[in-house]
């Protein structure tokens, strides 16, 4: 057994994470933590999310100052530590992790692009460990596996990139798609996508369905960058709790039709269990709710094509695939715990 943590426990993929490793065969759920000034510490999980009543035991620690030894400490005590906490946080707790030789799944985007003007302009701060940002995997499961294979620090693609890039990849891959025009990627996420913290815009009578972070998303950049194409990506806000729908369009090579589609999906996702290739209808939301699952389906049509992904994003798109990349990285089998 190795002994994992979960630092922003509280979080709702925080919630997520220990749902899955408190029955996970091969991870001990050791510890849970907030911040050290938390108004939860000390609380079991189960006082904020009855759910895990009788399920799992564990109370939230407030976590170690930074610069402390029962910081070292921790750190040393854990095999492996998920992040579930905001990018400027888990931007500064990977190193200190990485240090003691714990290997670390970070939920955040805060090691996701090797870019250097990239966390300035979309998140808001200067990158601090170019040389870990050099190093740290991209945790897109399906399509990394190798590198995951070896990482030590997993930077777990953001929700939106985790569907957008699985529905693109295997088109891009096979040359299928014209991309003098860029795929045009209309997603809209649950309320749950913006955490558990108040916010006036995921306030019950605020939230109705609109577009935001219109042409300056930081999942555009985390999109493009990853799948080596441009794309125009316009995410909106749903009035329902969790789940993405992403509504996909792209032009299509002359001569491509439903078949070599068909088969370009088939060839990379034969033997990936987490992806459920749809040959009737079309995937919802209500098909991937609680489920770890990447549902994709298209349709073809004048030298255009329709995709359409649907994920839980706070599981395929956060927590489940974090799960399946530490499944990776210690040589399990990828759907251990999940399915
Ligand atoms: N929600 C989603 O759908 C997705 C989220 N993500 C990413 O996952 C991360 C977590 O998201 P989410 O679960 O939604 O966030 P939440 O806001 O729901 O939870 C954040 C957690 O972090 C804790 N926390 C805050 N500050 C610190 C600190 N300094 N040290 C330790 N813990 C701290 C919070 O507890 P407290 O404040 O009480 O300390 C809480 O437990 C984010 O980076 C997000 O971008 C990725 C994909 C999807
Ligand atoms: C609905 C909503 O607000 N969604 C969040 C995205 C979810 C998230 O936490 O982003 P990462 O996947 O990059 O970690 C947003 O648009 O900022």
């Amino acid at each position: 057994m190795k002994k994992a943590i979960v630092i922003g426990a509280s979080g709702y993929t925080g919630a997520e994470l220990v749902r899955i490793l408190v029955r996970h065969p091969h991870f001990d759920l050791s510890g849970l933590y907030v911040s050290g000034n938390s108004l939860d510490a000390g609380k079991p999980i189960s006082a904020l999310y009855p759910q895990l009543g009788q399920i799992c035991d564990l109370s939230l620690q407030p976590l170690p100052e930074k610069n402390s030894e029962a910081m070292s400490a921790l750190a040393r005590s854990a095999d492996l530590v998920f992040l579930a906490t905001a990018h400027e946080v888990s931007h500064e707790l990977a190193p200190l992790f990485l240090q003691q030789g714990c290997k670390v799944f970070d939920l955040s985007g805060a090691y996701r692009v090797n870019r250097a003007d990239f966390y300035p302009r979309f998140y808001g701060f200067e990158h601090r460990y170019p040389e870990l940002l050099q190093q740290a995997v991209y945790g897109l499961a399906e399509w990394n596996a190798e590198q995951i294979r070896h990482g030590d620090l997993v930077a777990v693609a953001g929700c939106y990139p985790t569907v957008s890039q699985l529905c693109l990849k295997p088109l891009i891959e096979k040359g299928l798609l014209d991309l003098s025009l860029p795929p045009i990627i209309n997603a809209v996420s649950g309320v749950s996508g913006a955490g558990r913290k108040a916010s006036l815009t995921s306030a019950f009578c605020e939230v109705s369905l609109n577009a935001y972070g219109v042409f300056n998303h930081r999942h555009q950049p985390e999109i493009a960058t990853h799948l080596g194409t441009e794309v125009i990506f316009t995410p909106h806000l749903g009035n329902f709790k969790r789940g993405i729908l992403a509504t996909i369009t792209a032009k299509l090579q002359k001569g491509v039709d439903d078949e070599k589609i068909r088969s370009a999906y088939a060839g990379y996702y034969h033997d990936k269990p987490l992806i459920r290739l749809y040959t009737q209808g079309l995937p919802s939301i209500k098909g991937v709710e609680f489920l770890p699952y990447c549902d994709i389906g298209f349709a073809c049509k004048e030298g255009y094509i329709i995709i359409i992904g649907a994920e839980d994003n706070l599981l395929k798109g956060a927590a489940a695939q974090a799960v399946q990349c530490a499944n990776i990285r210690y040589g399990l089998a990828e759907t251990l715990g999940l399915c």
